[in-house]
């Protein structure tokens, strides 16, 4: 099969990474956690994943470089060090090889600028790291994009129910792809035992069930409350923080998950995408922005040509769309 080494070396990188963060999210201190410069919060998680992310795709694949959120800057002021030496423990407990240095040296490797041309990775270390710290959903995302299209996609949801029908139960999943042989789930305890995976043939707009974010500064839910009363949908939409609303429309569990900019000038990030779009493709969803049009995974960090996101199963994906766009004239 195509890509098997890819996916198998993908698929162990973010076992392990949902491992570390898994273990980090039930008894992190105040000392963990960081603002960025931008505001946003990082955590010794979001650090190590990306570490330890980095470093085993270096070893398998030293030619490829990597889009990842993170950088080392703030790691490397000296009023971070404690910060920095809890980052460097946590990857340690799961690759002892990593030292203060090598951690340092795979957090840059996602330095990368993206593009068109050439094959590259690209990772969120931990997407919804506003989840993570309420201790709710957060995921992995780990996907692969050559000459601008996504290839390969892994998402490690540590928190999400292996079966949604039975949300008190085992808890951690893997989600996979390659593009071309379908989509997977396995529950993270067992990656042997993976299962395929399909949206929902919903076909009354009426009937589909929305998600969105947690978030109202990531998405705007005045307007989803709007779009979902003018398709006639009576539940409103749930919410989750994270690329496991990828997951959650990929498996059936929603119809739609909506993205609505809240601001003018947002790009939306492809680590933010890449995993789930090509999870949810393959599982045979349907995707576009808010205008409907394809993203555009070939111009660099961002989607700087799309705004907002669209994802649906695909019999109500014309009517969702429709909708979205009268939303904002
Ligand atoms: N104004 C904005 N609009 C849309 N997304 C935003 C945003 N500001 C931050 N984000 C992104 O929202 C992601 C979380 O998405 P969600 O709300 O679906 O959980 C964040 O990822 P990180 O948590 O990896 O930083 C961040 O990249
Ligand atoms: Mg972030
Ligand atoms: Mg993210
Ligand atoms: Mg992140």
């Amino acid at each position: 099969m195509p890509f098997e080494k890819e996916l198998a070396v993908a698929q162990e990188a973010v076992r392990k990474a949902s491992q570390l963060c898994s273990a980090a999210q039930r008894g992190l201190v105040d000392a963990e956690k960081h603002d960025k410069a931008d505001k946003s919060p990082v955590t010794v998680a979001d650090y190590g994943a990306q570490a330890l992310v980095l470093s085993t795709l270096a070893a398998a694949f030293p030619g490829d470089p990597a889009v990842g959120e993170e950088d080392s800057s703030d790691l490397r002021k000296a009023e971070n060090a404690e910060l920095f030496s809890r980052v460097v423990e946590y990857a340690q407990k799961v690759d002892a090889s990593l030292d203060a240095d090598s951690v340092l040296a795979a957090i840059d490797r996602g330095s990368h600028s993206g593009g068109s041309s050439g094959r590259f990775w690209t990772l969120d270390p931990i997407d919804g790291t506003k989840g993570f710290l309420r201790g709710e959903q957060y995921a992995v995302a780990l996907a692969l994009i050559e000459n601008g299209e996504v290839l390969l996609g892994v998402l490690g949801c540590p928190n999400l129910p292996v079966d949604p029908n039975k949300p008190e139960g085992e808890k951690g999943c893997l989600l996979f792809a390659v593009k071309g042989q379908g989509a997977f789930q396995a529950p993270l305890s067992d990656l042997s035992a993976a299962t395929s995976i399909s949206t929902d043939s919903v076909t009354d707009p009426a009937q589909a069930v929305f998600c969105e974010s947690v978030e109202s500064g990531h998405t705007a839910h005045g307007r989803s409350a709007s779009i979902t009363e003018a398709l006639g949908t009576a539940v409103e939409p749930f919410r989750m923080d994270s690329q496991c609303k990828y997951a959650a429309v990929s498996r059936g569990q929603a119809s739609v998950y909506l993205r609505l900019p809240t601001r003018p000038g947002y790009e939306e990030k492809i680590w933010d995408h890449a995993a789930g779009y090509i999870v949810l493709l393959e599982a045979g969803g349907k995707i576009a922005d808010t205008f409907g049009q394809p993203l555009d995974f070939s111009l660099g960090r961002t989607l700087k040509n799309n705004k907002g996101i669209v994802a649906t199963s695909p019999a109500v994906f014309e009517s969702v769309v429709k909708a979205v766009v009268a939303s904002a004239e």
